[in-house]
């Protein structure tokens, strides 16, 4: 019988599904999955690795349930959310002859979890799909809200889906594989949940990093709360036409430094939205919307978990601010050429601020770098 510490509802009419949050869950997966889906078989889609590390954890229940599955192991990395292997995913779906009624698995990061869940969405015009969220982003972010996609050559995540996965299973204990710089960049995306509108969860998370960072009790209560808070958002506003852009907190800079240093080891996806979300803090200071000291705070805390605060943080030379300009433009939530960007009156007051002046972007870009 599976442990699960919390379970989070997510209610979306016919897409509705639940997240599962436990220790050991990905060796119980093979009970859990014959239960919900009997007579279905299964496409694992993982990396090298999430295959050495936990995959042999999640067969083994697989086999023991009598399940059938077929496995493709991808490169891991940023560069695998890429046409080529998106193909690689589709191709080795209908190699295995994966039916329609058959469930992909993304067993994985936020970059496994993207793709697989991108390339359920078209394989056979739609798959059904299943996140065993590995990473800690992953768990708190990633696994949950639908959105999938790969990058283009002109941007982040520019080609993709709103594809619900059917169940998401979070095993805490995957999160004992992985490095300390990884579990960094996922806690930027913990930390943002605190400054969109949660400031008790802000102020909490200060006083439990250590445990959180640890191992202890504190990590699966912010895996949960985390799942909780993104799933409400997401229950109000699925695809994305008002309050879920919240969630994008930091990630207009920070997509815009992704691409600017190649889709590589030089800045992960969290540790660009680390940056992003001080930039962002900043950047309300100086349009006079937010108190300094607020700005101050957020570094404070940043820095106590490791990750990168300032531009001067990133290995290497940056592009020049017309480059960083031309990726912002290609955000999704461009609306008829204006900016949008996820402003703040201090921690835990973020809003939604449309028609952001691009020169004034440039401007501030300019005096902070
Ligand atoms: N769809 C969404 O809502 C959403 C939300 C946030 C981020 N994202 C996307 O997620 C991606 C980042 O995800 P990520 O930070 O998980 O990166 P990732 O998928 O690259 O995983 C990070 C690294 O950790 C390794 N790894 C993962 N789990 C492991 C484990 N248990 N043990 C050992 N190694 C393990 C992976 O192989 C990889 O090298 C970005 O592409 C970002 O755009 C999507
Ligand atoms: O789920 C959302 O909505 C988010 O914005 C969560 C982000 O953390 C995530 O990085 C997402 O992939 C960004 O979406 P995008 O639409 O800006 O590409
Ligand atoms: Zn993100």
């Amino acid at each position: 019988m599976a442990q699960i510490d919390h379970t989070v509802h997510v209610a979306l009419g016919e897409r509705a599904y639940d997240i599962l949050i436990g220790p050991d869950l990905l060796a119980e997966a093979g009970a859990i999955l014959a239960d919900k889906f009997p007579g279905r078989r299964f496409g694992i889609v993982t990396d090298e690795n999430v295959a050495r590390a936990q995959l042999p954890r999640l067969t083994a229940g697989l086999d023991k349930a009598g399940l059938h599955y077929e496995t493709v192991v991808l490169p891991a990395g940023e560069a695998t959310k890429s046409y080529a292997m998106l193909e690689r995913v589709v191709e080795g779906l209908l190699a295995a002859r994966l039916e329609r009624g058959d469930l992909v698995i993304a067993l994985g990061g936020g970059v496994i979890g993207d793709l697989a869940g991108f390339a359920a969405s078209v394989t056979r015009r739609g798959m059904d799909f299943v996140q065993m969220p590995t990473s800690l982003l992953a768990q708190v972010d990633s696994s949950v809200g639908g959105k999938t996609g790969i990058n283009s050559p002109h941007g982040k995540n520019l080609v993709g889906a709103f594809h619900q996965p059917k169940l998401v299973l979070a095993d805490l204990s995957a999160l004992d594989t992985l490095d300390r710089r990884q579990f960094a960049a996922g806690y930027a995306e913990v930390v943002k949940y605190g400054l969109i509108d949660d400031p008790e969860f802000f102020e909490w998370l200060d006083a439990n990093l250590g445990e959180i960072f640890e191992g202890g009790p504190a990590r699966g209560e912010a895996v949960a709360r985390c799942c909780a808070h993104k799933a409400r958002v997401v229950i109000e506003d699925e695809k994305e036409t008002g309050v879920r852009a919240l969630l994008n907190l930091g990630h207009t800079f920070g997509h815009a430094l992704e691409k600017d240093t190649g889709y590589g080891d030089r800045l992960l996806h969290g540790e660009g939205v680390s940056i992003g979300m001080v930039l962002a803090h900043r950047f309300s200071t100086e349009l006079g919307l937010a108190p300094g000291q607020d700005a101050g705070r957020v570094v404070a805390h940043l820095k106590r978990a490791g990750l990168p605060t300032t531009l001067a943080d990133i290995p290497g030379t940056l592009g020049s601010t017309q480059d960083l300009m031309a990726a912002i433009a290609q955000d999704k939530k461009v609306q008829r050429g204006a900016l949008t960007f996820i402003l703040t009156k201090g921690v835990g007051q973020a809003f939604i601020e449309k028609g952001v002046e691009p020169g004034r972007v440039a401007a501030f870009l300019d005096a902070v770098r």
